[in-house]
């Protein structure tokens, strides 16, 4: 089940000057920044209330930011959903004929696990599902 937004991601030129930016527009500053060397991108994140709004910047010229801003530009580059079962979530769009962009789930910030869906098959909006790695009960049961 996809339960919330979990972020907006927006693609651009200079995440330091963006930081800026967006530090003006919301009245608050960025609460972290972390690189993801899969995705080739540095990153930073913002929260108002439940709202969280990801800055990526291309590290690589391959990073598929760098192909976004080349063809697109500046902007919206994604909408994250928060899922429960992120197996069974790709299981249930694939079924319905959604184009996952890889078979098994990547690891995304906050070492999450995530997964794309094309943006041909969806109105030409990216779209990513991201769920918190659990933690199994076990693991947090003290032994006696
Ligand atoms: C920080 C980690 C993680 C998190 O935890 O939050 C992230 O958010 S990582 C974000 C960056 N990573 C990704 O975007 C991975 C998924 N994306 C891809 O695999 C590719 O970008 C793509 C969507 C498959 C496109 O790659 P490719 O086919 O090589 O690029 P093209 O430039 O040729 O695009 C083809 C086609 O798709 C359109 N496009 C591309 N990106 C987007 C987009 N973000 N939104 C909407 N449309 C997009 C592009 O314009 C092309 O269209 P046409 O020109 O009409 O063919
Ligand atoms: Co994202």
């Amino acid at each position: 089940m996809l339960t919330n937004v979990e972020h907006i991601g927006i693609a651009v030129r200079d995440i330091a000057a963006s930081n800026d930016l967006f530090t003006k527009l919301l009245g608050v500053q960025p609460y972290k920044a972390e690189t993801v060397e899969t995705e080739g991108v540095a990153t930073s994140f913002f929260r108002i209330n439940q709202t969280k709004i990801e800055l990526l910047e291309a590290l690589t010229a391959a990073s598929p930011i760098a192909r976004f801003l080349e063809k697109k530009g500046e902007g919206i580059h994604h909408i994250a959903f928060e899922v429960d079962d992120i197996y069974a979530e790709m299981d249930r769009l694939k079924g319905e004929g959604f184009i996952l962009l890889s078979e098994t789930p990547k690891t995304g910030a906050d070492n999450k696990l995530v997964c794309f869906l094309h943006p041909k098959g969806t109105n030409g909006v990216l779209i990513e599902l991201c769920q918190e790695r659990k933690i199994a009960t076990k693991d947090l049961t003290p032994s006696h």
